[in-house]
């Protein structure tokens, strides 16, 4: 079978021909106004994933790439049914929600002495022991238990069986290259193969596969093997997070057809047309948003130390949309379950 366009290519196919879902050009521009007020900002860069982000690990050593890998690996789908009743973890006295309690309870767990991040443990957990390290605080379980038992035992034997049981091994495999990390990762691992039919055409998403080339990136500050020297060709994660608060800055608009689905919290099937729709145009909306904020800095002439990359955006966007949850309230996002994203 045809390998899928390549994540960049697809937001454009997609884009191009979409029907409910319209990227605005002016919404993009005020976007790449409102950043570039924000790209000087020390937590811009690499750095940021740590100083702002307390749960993620700190340190820079195989242990920590390891850390992100299960993170990575389990990163989907928390969002639920009611918004006043959702899974939450506490953790070291704070209660955490979303993609925030999965990374509580993996430090949770990690603190009981259960070694969560080694793969010789996830590729025999149980899914009892699993329940017991993914509970939550309050009387909402984490969404698809199930799913994640048989993607960690899954993803923990092919990590034993081909990369001498380290994440850091497929990483070095990959000879710097963020788009040789990509393929390893989506050749291997087969839930991380984010991919979908649109209008004929066979194009990939690979979320999950991006943010933890991404995330890997950060773990490493950029040095060493997570030096990648096309790390900017990664485009922005199609979760459902960023959907919303791209079409709450006006960057992306739904036709009235879509939006009533949406604000009804119809479900979605992963590869529904109206969903791919809806996650293509957000990659496409970033790209673009970057590109503008690139001639803004070159027109305006303003001093950053960073490389703007889609990446740095997202994660920028991502946290915005977590500070902005009460005002984006009316925006709906899109509700599909699946191990994708
Ligand atoms: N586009 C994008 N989607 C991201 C992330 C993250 C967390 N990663 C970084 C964040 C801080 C650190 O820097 C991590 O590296 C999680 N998600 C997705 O969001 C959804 C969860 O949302 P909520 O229910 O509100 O927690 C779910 O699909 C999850 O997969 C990101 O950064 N970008």
């Amino acid at each position: 079978m045809e390998a899928p366009l390549p994540p960049r290519e697809s937001a454009k196919f997609v884009a191009d021909r979409s029907q409910d879902v319209i990227v605005e050009k002016a919404g993009v521009y005020r976007v790449a106004e409102m950043l570039l007020e924000k790209v000087p900002d020390r937590e811009f860069g690499v750095g940021g994933w740590k100083s702002l982000h307390e749960l993620n690990p700190q340190e820079a050593d195989e242990d920590a790439v390891n850390w992100v890998f299960v993170a990575d690996t389990l990163n989907f789908s928390f969002w639920s049914e009611e918004e006043d009743r959702k899974c939450m973890v506490q953790y070291k006295g704070k209660m955490h929600s979303g993609y925030w309690a999965l990374c509580a309870a993996i430090n949770r767990a990690l603190d009981q002495g259960i070694p969560l991040t080694r793969p010789s443990y996830y590729a025999t957990v149980t899914l009892d022991q699993l329940q017991h390290i993914l509970h939550s605080d309050t009387d909402v379980p984490m969404p698809l238990i199930e799913e994640r038992h048989q993607i960690l035992n899954e993803t923990g034997k092919i990590l034993l069986e081909k990369f001498g049981g380290s994440f850091l091994n497929c990483v070095r495999k990959s000879d710097k290259s963020a788009q040789k990390l990509l393929s390893l990762i989506v050749e291997n691992f087969p839930s991380y193969r984010d991919v979908a039919v649109y209008q004929g055409k066979r194009i990939s998403f690979y979320k999950r596969a991006q943010i933890l080339v991404a995330d890997t990136w950060c773990v490493l500050e950029g040095k060493g093997d997570g030096c990648f020297s096309d790390i900017s060709s990664i485009t922005m994660f199609a979760d459902y997070r960023l959907p919303q608060v791209l079409a709450y800055l006006g960057a992306i608009r739904y036709s009235d057809e879509l939006l009533k689905k949406l604000l009804k919290g119809e479900m979605f099937p992963s590869g529904d047309k109206q969903e791919v729709e809806i996650r293509g145009c957000s990659v496409w909306c970033v790209e673009l948003i970057r590109d503008q904020l690139l001639k803004l800095v070159e027109k305006r002439g303003v001093k950053i130390g960073v490389d703007i990359n889609s990446i740095l955006l997202d994660f920028y966007l991502w946290d915005y949309a977590r500070d902005h949850r009460e005002d984006m309230k009316g925006i709906p996002f899109h509700r599909t379950r699946c191990i994708y994203y």
